[in-house]
């Protein structure tokens, strides 16, 4: 039996886990489950799975559910965000499924890699933030890092017998190959979706996922998110790495060998696949997805990306290149771009520019420690609503 805590467990990515967790109580127990502040879904969590500990990083909200659970509970809450570095270290925690949405899930993955712990990462601003540190942390600790983006984990399916954080190139990978839906906007025309909709962004072609990351498949900032997270996962420079256009979503991605050969790794579009091969690995066990029927798929389309389009996915390797603080810079930025946007005080069109007008103001500086990195990205959080605002 492998403990399990589930960070970011009243989200998609939690709901996608604690499926595949069900379908397996011989093998998995939950110790921890993690979220900011969703209480109606936390009690469902807590009723069904009974974990020993439920952390609510907001005070009031892990008091209403303290108070939800009643006397003789067999879940005790904690709040507040520091308790995560803690929880992720308790021994009888082998496996760390990082969920949290954004920068707020830096510290908890950080200190899971610390400690050692199989980290199972979904949780790609982590790695954009702060690769290099990441990276070391993973490998002073000892951890296995195993990437649950379906993309990167499609990745890791297609180099049998790879640790994350060794170069690939010494495994015979000349390319990878990142596979884009191209998001709900792919074919539109720039003009429209430069006045696009929270809920037509969100409107995601193949994916259901939570907000942030819909509006940034969107822009195709996740893509680029992705392309920094592959450079740091496998150790390849980013002129190594391809952006590829396929709107059936149902190649996850591809590694090019030296001798010419592809790999990929297919499967439906559905995220418990990657949670559940990452949770088994190096074995593999049922994920309750559906098998992929090719006579369904007929036919597989791949085209470049339409870098005018999106200019996100520019700026993502303008950063990657910079090296240093910029991704921190970038993935701030776009952080504060996305929120304003949803929150209906920025256009869609504007998140490009507000985030390459951030990456222009602040220069970056060698990301040598922790404090360096997030102080660069609060100073882009500065700029980042500045620039928001002057755009009101
Ligand atoms: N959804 C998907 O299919 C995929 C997601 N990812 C990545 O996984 C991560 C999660 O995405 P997704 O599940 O879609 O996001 P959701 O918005 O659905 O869920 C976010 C989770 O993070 C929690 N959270 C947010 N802020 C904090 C905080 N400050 N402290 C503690 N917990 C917090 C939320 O808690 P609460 O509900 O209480 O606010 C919730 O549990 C992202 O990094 C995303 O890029 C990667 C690949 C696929
Ligand atoms: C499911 C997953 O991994 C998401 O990151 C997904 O890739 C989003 O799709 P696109 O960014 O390709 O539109
Ligand atoms: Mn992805």
């Amino acid at each position: 039996m492998r403990g399990v805590a589930l960070l970011g467990a009243t989200g998609s990515i939690g709901d996608s886990t604690l499926s595949v967790l069900e379908l397996h109580p011989d093998r998995y127990r939950l110790e921890v489950v993690a979220a900011r502040r969703n209480v109606p879904r936390m009690l469902e969590i807590c009723r069904q799975f009974r974990p020993p500990l439920a952390v609510l990083t907001e005070p009031a909200a892990a008091a209403e559910l303290r108070a939800a659970l009643g006397a003789g509970q067999a879940t005790r809450v904690l709040d507040g965000h520091q308790v995560l570095e803690q929880v992720v270290r308790a021994a009888e925690v082998d496996v760390v499924v990082a969920g949290i949405v954004g920068a707020a899930g830096l510290a908890s993955s950080l200190a899971a890699a610390q400690a050692g712990k199989t980290l199972l990462l979904a949780n790609k601003e982590a790695l954009v933030m702060a690769g290099a540190l990441f990276m070391d942390a993973v490998r002073q600790g000892g951890a296995t890092l195993i990437p649950i983006d379906s993309e990167t984990n499609a990745m890791f399916q297609c180099l049998p017998g790879y640790r994350c954080g060794e170069p690939a190139a010494e495994r015979g990978v000349r390319r990878l190959l990142l596979t884009a839906s191209g998001g709900p906007f792919l074919r539109t025309p720039v003009a429209d979706m430069a006045r696009a909709t929270p809920d037509q962004a969100c409107a995601h072609p193949r994916w259901v996922m939570g907000r942030k990351i819909s509006v940034d498949s969107a822009t195709l900032m996740n893509k680029g998110l992705e392309v920094i997270e592959s450079a740091w996962l496998f150790g390849l420079p980013g002129n190594a790495i391809e952006v590829v256009v396929h709107p059936q979503s149902v190649v996850h991605s591809l590694v090019e060998y030296c001798d010419g050969s592809l790999l990929a790794q297919l499967a439906s579009p559905d995220m418990r696949v990657p949670i559940a091969h990452a949770l088994a690995w190096p074995e593999r066990q049922a994920s309750g997805a559906t098998a992929l029927n090719l006579f369904d798929v007929a036919r597989l389309d791949f085209e470049p990306p339409d870098r005018a389009h999106f200019p996100c996915l520019d700026l993502a390797y303008r950063a990657l290149g910079t090296g240093g603080t910029a991704c921190a810079i970038l993935n701030a930025a776009n952080e504060i771009a996305v929120q304003a946007f949803l929150e209906g005080q920025l256009a869609f069109g504007s998140i490009a520019e507000v985030v390459g007008a951030s990456l222009d103001a602040l220069p970056a500086v060698p990301a040598e420690n922790l404090e360096t990195v997030l102080a660069a990205d609060a100073a882009a959080r500065r700029i980042a609503t500045s620039q928001v605002q002057s755009r009101c």
